[in-house]
């Protein structure tokens, strides 16, 4: 009997789950007036909501007012349960440039109703890849400037300096209560300059000297 291989460079087609920090960015924080956390706010995102380069965003037929979100994500290549700080970037295999799309018009819906966010961020298509990083090319993810463009125009540039918990504090932050798998993906919050996109629009984002990607953004037709 053969055994599928599997290669962490496709950790995307492994199934596996997308945690999202949300408010690691004070600047973002402020920009939707929010207040500045404390602990990390956590959610999740299917593995149906990966899309990669070649494929379109679809925009949600339930909104009007979807943004993106430009973040830094990490790829786990050794599961645990409780890491310790010290011990965290021992489970990176690597990391990947993220987009968090969120229909902002149904998170705002859910906030005010106390609901969870579920439709606003993790429908199909809201979570936009890269190729995969490996670890070596980002020695510190600590100081990683990422970027984002809407046909040309920059609305993000931020660097991970910026965040309010580091990446280690997020693996062990997280690994206490939801246990890391090979394969998952930590997206860990965007810098400010959230804005909202529209059927047709390109977007365009990268790390700087690591890695870019487009996307096309369209309508679906169902
Ligand atoms: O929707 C939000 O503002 C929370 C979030 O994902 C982020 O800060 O990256
Ligand atoms: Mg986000």
């Amino acid at each position: 009997p053969t055994m599928a291989v599997r290669n962490i460079s496709r950790f995307w087609e492994w199934g596996r789950k997308i945690i999202c920090v949300g408010r690691n960015y004070a600047d973002h924080a402020k920009e939707l007036k929010n207040a500045i956390p404390t602990e990390p706010v956590l959610f999740l995102k299917p593995p149906s909501a990966y899309v990669r380069e070649g494929s379109p965003i679809l925009v949600p037929l339930y909104s009007s007012n979807l943004h993106h979100e430009v973040e830094l994500g990490v790829v786990i290549g050794k599961g645990g349960t409780a890491i310790p700080q010290s011990a965290a970037m021992e489970h990176v295999a690597g990391y990947a440039l993220c987009l968090d799309m969120t229909a902002r018009d149904i998170q705002d819906e859910c906030k005010s109703k106390g609901l969870p966010w579920t439709l606003a961020k993790a429908f199909n298509t809201s979570c936009p890849v890269s190729d995969f990083i490996p670890k070596d090319r980002i020695p510190d993810p600590g100081n990683v400037k990422l970027w984002l463009k809407v046909n040309d125009q920059l609305r993000q540039s931020g660097c991970t300096s910026q965040m309010i918990f580091s990446v280690p504090y997020l693996i062990s932050y997280i690994s206490e209560f939801i246990s890391l798998e090979e394969g998952d993906l930590i997206l860990t919050g965007t810098p400010k300059g959230v804005s909202a996109v529209q059927e047709h629009d390109e977007l365009q984002a990268g790390i700087e000297d690591v890695v870019t990607m487009n996307f096309k953004v369209e309508r679906p037709d169902h």
